[in-house]
């Protein structure tokens, strides 16, 4: 089994509103998965993702995290009076990384999400999909061990997501990234999961963990095979009884 990359150990998170927004969660992301959170609104999932990155203390319990993370918001959160370049090579700049390095870990990312011929363009310029691939090429300039995404492409028209998510998969392979993202959609964690938590809300809890196998993806057309619609359909219910569960 591949090395553990992420740990939860008993972690529960209570706001200062009293909310408990998390239950004991007992979780390990290990190298290579890509973990999706999936659950009804106000489960915790994007409170769980904040404590993995460190933005979040918990109220008990421990976390173990990789020292470089990358994080991508539902907002591409860029600089609007920065051009691509700039916004990209930003977290290079503030570690600073000496200009030459940077330049080409800069080029590189952009060329990741296939944003070379944009560099000069400025946010405004761009398409939500196209600001989206910015704000991931930032979060990968580090070369992060682990990338933490929070329902990135939920603002995303249905055919730009499905070509984000062809291109978070082959990022994820050509840079062995580990990923845990968050997602309302049954249809895209499965699409994307090696692995699902499935959550349920008040209080916020882990009610599922289901292994995906991805065999799906060899079928010509991998969306509407059978096994992605048979297995879209075993989530689809367990997220169904989650949504109904009583704490
Ligand atoms: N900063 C905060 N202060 C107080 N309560 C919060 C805070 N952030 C989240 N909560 C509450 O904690 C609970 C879990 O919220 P969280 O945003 O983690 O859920 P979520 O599953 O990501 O929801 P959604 O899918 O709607 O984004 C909710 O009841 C929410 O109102």
């Amino acid at each position: 089994m591949s090395e553990a990359l992420v740990a939860l150990q008993d972690v529960t998170k209570i706001y200062p509103s009293g909310t408990r927004a998390l239950d004991p969660v007992d979780l390990v992301v290990r190298e290579g998965e890509l973990l999706t959170l999936l659950g009804p609104s106000g489960c915790g999932k994007s409170t769980l993702l904040r404590l993995i990155a460190g933005l979040e203390r918990p109220s008990s319990g421990a976390v173990w995290r990789p020292g470089e993370i990358g994080f991508v918001f539902q907002e591409a959160t860029l600089m609007p009076w920065a051009d691509v370049a700039a916004n990209v090579s930003l977290p290079l700049r503030l570690q600073n990384v000496p200009e030459g390095e940077l330049r080409r870990r800069r080029d590189e990312a952009l060329a990741l999400v296939g944003l070379e011929p944009f560099a000069k363009a400025f946010p405004r310029e761009l398409s939500g999909g196209m600001r989206m691939r910015v704000s991931i090429a930032r979060a990968l300039v580090s070369r992060p061990k682990l990338l933490l995404m929070d329902e990135p492409f939920a603002a995303i028209d249905e055919i730009g997501r499905f070509r984000l998510n062809d291109d978070l998969l082959r990022l994820k392979a050509e840079l062995a990234t580990t990923i845990v993202f968050v997602t309302h959609s049954v249809y895209e964690a499965v699409y994307l999961a090696t692995r699902i938590a499935v959550m349920a809300a008040r209080p916020g809890r882990i009610v599922a963990d289901v292994a995906i196998d991805q065999s799906f993806r060899r079928a010509p057309d991998a969306r509407t095979s059978a096994a992605y619609l048979e297995t879209y359909s075993r989530v689809s219910g367990l997220l169904a009884q989650a949504a109904e569960a009583a704490p």
